[in-house]
């Protein structure tokens, strides 16, 4: 499904990621690593954010080749979440489920699974951090990509939308798609059955 070939990244001349091979196939796939180790960098050389060198290939489709066709199969939701402070949560939605042609019946129901809903109206600069992090996951949800990618989903949200967030991942994988989660807290095996757990270690990804 995902292939990562001959893949070295440099900040200046920090060099953060340097290994021959990493693939994986469709599945539900844990990222580990402490901090600073890499695995937002990975993240979002993955989801086409960053320059690096290499190729990275989702199921045959070549991200530097075809970087658009790439980018319409795969979902990325960043750790933090930015936004520009003056957009309402509404205006944000509409903009994923338009550039992904998605139907805004399907980000409402998000909205309202992640009660969220009551919200969208107002602007992103004064929603909490948890409030963020949803809107950011309702987003990640929106359109029909293979691979969705969630860096840290965990982080900031209740134990109650954490839940729910399970159940979403569980229900997409049994329809064939497939996640890059990390997180620092322990994934609980009764929550989530993973197909593969990962560590980032002296700037290559181990299989564990
Ligand atoms: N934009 C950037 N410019 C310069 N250095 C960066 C940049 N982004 C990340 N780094 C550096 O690359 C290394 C890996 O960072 P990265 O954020 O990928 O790690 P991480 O494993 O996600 O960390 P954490 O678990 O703390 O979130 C760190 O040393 C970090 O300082």
């Amino acid at each position: 499904m995902l292939s990562l070939i001959h893949i070295h990244k440099k900040y200046g001349s920090h060099e953060v990621l340097n290994f021959s091979e990493w693939k994986i196939d469709s599945g539900i796939h844990w990222l580990k690593g402490g901090n600073g180790t890499g695995k937002s960098t990975l993240f979002r050389i993955i989801s086409g954010q960053t320059p690096f060198k290499g190729k990275v290939e989702l199921n045959g489709v070549n991200l530097k080749k075809e970087p658009v066709k790439f980018r319409s199969i795969i979902s990325f939701a960043e750790a933090e979440p930015q936004y520009p402070l003056f957009i309402t949560g509404q205006e944000l939605i509409d903009f994923y489920t338009g550039t992904r042609n998605a139907k805004a019946s399907q980000a409402a129901n998000l909205a309202d699974y992640f009660e969220m809903s009551a919200f969208l109206n107002q602007k992103v600069g004064g929603y909490s951090s948890g409030m963020l992090k949803k809107l950011s996951l309702i987003c990640a949800f929106i359109g029909d990509p293979v691979l969705y990618i969630l860096d840290e989903p965990l982080i900031t949200i209740d134990i109650a939308s954490a839940d729910k967030l399970y159940q979403l991942i569980k229900e997409k994988a049994a329809q064939g798609k497939s996640f890059l989660l990390s997180s620092h807290q322990e994934v609980s095996a009764d929550k989530l059955k993973l197909d593969g757990v990962f560590n980032i270690d002296d700037k290559q990804v181990i299989r564990l």
